[in-house]
């Protein structure tokens, strides 16, 4: 079976053609092949596969196996590997994931897609709950988000404080949990743990969540750079439309047969 490995700000899947054909236990395969040690190594794994009301659909795995509803920096290497491998020649497509449809926009230089702005959707804020200590800001981007701001993100222990966080009963089936700081009103730092795949470089849905919290909360403005370990991204609260758009980087790291 032939694989791409891509990333996103170093949020790094595996990405499979399921065009035609889709393997078989597709959680199984997630565990197995996102294992830094004893398989490819990658954040999780994503299928491509034909298109329900959109051009593709992106299903999407975490590296335990657990099914992601949405992924911010992995739909916009979507949108790269389908035009980068003659699959679309659109610059403007939708992709179905298990959060509803999104629409992206390629950025092409030189015949391949380097930057991609995707419309992650309006965000679902619910008011602030009190877990362990921390004010938590809920917000559903398709997936579940919990918003902690504080000034240091990088002293937070992720793996210790970023689990109990995302797993306290407060947070049903698990949370995505990011620890964010506000460097000026238009300048975000964040730290993430994700459910499935523990701490990673970087979140785009976490990154959107972040940013709508910090408008809710009168912390930062509707338009601002996210910058997270792998990178910054670039994410904007539409006034107008209600709608959250995402851009960043998509890059293919090489491509394997297993
Ligand atoms: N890394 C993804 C988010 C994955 C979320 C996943 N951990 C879950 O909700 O199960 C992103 O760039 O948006």
């Amino acid at each position: 079976m032939r694989f791409t490995k891509m990333e996103g700000l170093g949020n790094d899947y595996i990405y499979l053609n399921c065009l035609k054909e889709v393997p078989e236990d597709l959680p199984g395969l997630a565990v197995t092949l996102s294992d830094r040690h004893f398989g490819v190594g990658a954040d999780g794994l994503i299928c491509i596969r034909p298109g329900r009301d959109g051009d593709f659909v992106m299903e999407m795995y975490n590296a335990d196996g657990s099914r992601g509803a949405m992924c911010g920096n992995g739909i916009r290497c979507v949108g790269k590997y389908v035009y980068d491998n003659g699959l679309t020649r659109k610059t403007c497509l939708t992709i179905d994931t298990d959060a509803g449809p999104r629409s992206l926009r390629l950025h092409v230089l030189g015949g391949q897609v380097r930057e991609v702005t995707v419309d992650m959707g309006e965000p679902k804020l619910s008011p602030p709950v009190e877990v362990q200590g921390e004010t938590v800001y809920p917000v559903d981007m398709g997936n579940p988000h919990g918003v902690i701001f504080c000034p240091e993100p990088e002293k937070i222990d992720l793996e210790v404080r970023g689990a109990a966080l995302g797993r306290d009963p407060a947070f049903p089936g698990e949370w995505n949990i990011e620890f964010a700081a506000v460097e000026a009103r238009d300048r975000l730092r964040v730290r993430v743990w994700e459910r499935g795949s523990g701490p990673t470089l970087a979140c785009g849905t976490g990154a959107c969540a972040v940013l709508a919290a910090a408008v809710k909360t009168g912390r930062s403005d509707r338009r601002a750079t996210v910058a997270l370990p792998g990178g910054e991204l670039k994410v904007e609260w539409e006034r107008e439309s209600g709608r959250i758009l995402l851009t960043g980087p998509a890059r293919t790291v090489f491509q394997g047969e297993i």
